[in-house]
């Protein structure tokens, strides 16, 4: 009998403003906290993962997005016990200023430059980042570290 993967999937939102990009600190998720990661959330059932990328936006920064306006840059396999996929979508226009509209699972929310990212940063989107300039719209990672096709 085939096992089929039943895969995570998450939405990532690369928020551009010139060459700046929007990163939140967690604290109290369970899961990376302490550290900068961009704004995501998990597909719910019965969402597209536009429109989780919608709802996270506007549930975590206040955002009304324009789903027209979200570019699918890059997905990132994480392997993972269940795998993961990650979508990382950018835009670059938007409505209304983002606010940390959860600070109880966010205790800062900075923009930073793309060529000076903080520390510490989830390692996985760090490495999407980095891929994606580099022109990459594919990668996978691990805990021990990546491994970029
Ligand atoms: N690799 C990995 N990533 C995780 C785990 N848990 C977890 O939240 N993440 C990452 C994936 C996404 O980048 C991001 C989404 O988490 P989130 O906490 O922002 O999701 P959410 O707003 O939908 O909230 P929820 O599903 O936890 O209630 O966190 C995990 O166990 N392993």
């Amino acid at each position: 009998m085939k096992h089929r993967a039943q895969a995570i999937v998450a939405v990532h939102l690369i928020l551009r403003r010139d060459d700046d990009v929007l990163l939140g600190l967690r604290v109290n998720t369970g899961w990376s906290d302490g550290c900068w990661h961009l704004p995501a959330g998990h597909l719910e059932a019965g969402e597209s993962p536009l429109d989780a990328l919608v709802r996270e936006s506007a549930e975590e920064l206040g955002l009304t997005l324009d789903p027209a306006h979200a570019e699918l840059v890059h997905l990132l396999h994480y392997h993972e016990s269940p795998p993961r996929l990650n979508l990382f979508f950018q835009v670059r226009q938007w409505s209304g200023s983002p606010v940390n509209a959860e600070p109880d699972k966010c205790a800062d929310l900075h923009w930073f430059s793309l060529r000076k990212l903080p520390t510490p940063l989830v390692g996985y989107a760090g490495a999407a980042l980095a891929r994606l300039r580099d022109g990459a719209s594919y990668s996978e990672w691990a805990e021990a570290g990546s491994a970029a096709r």
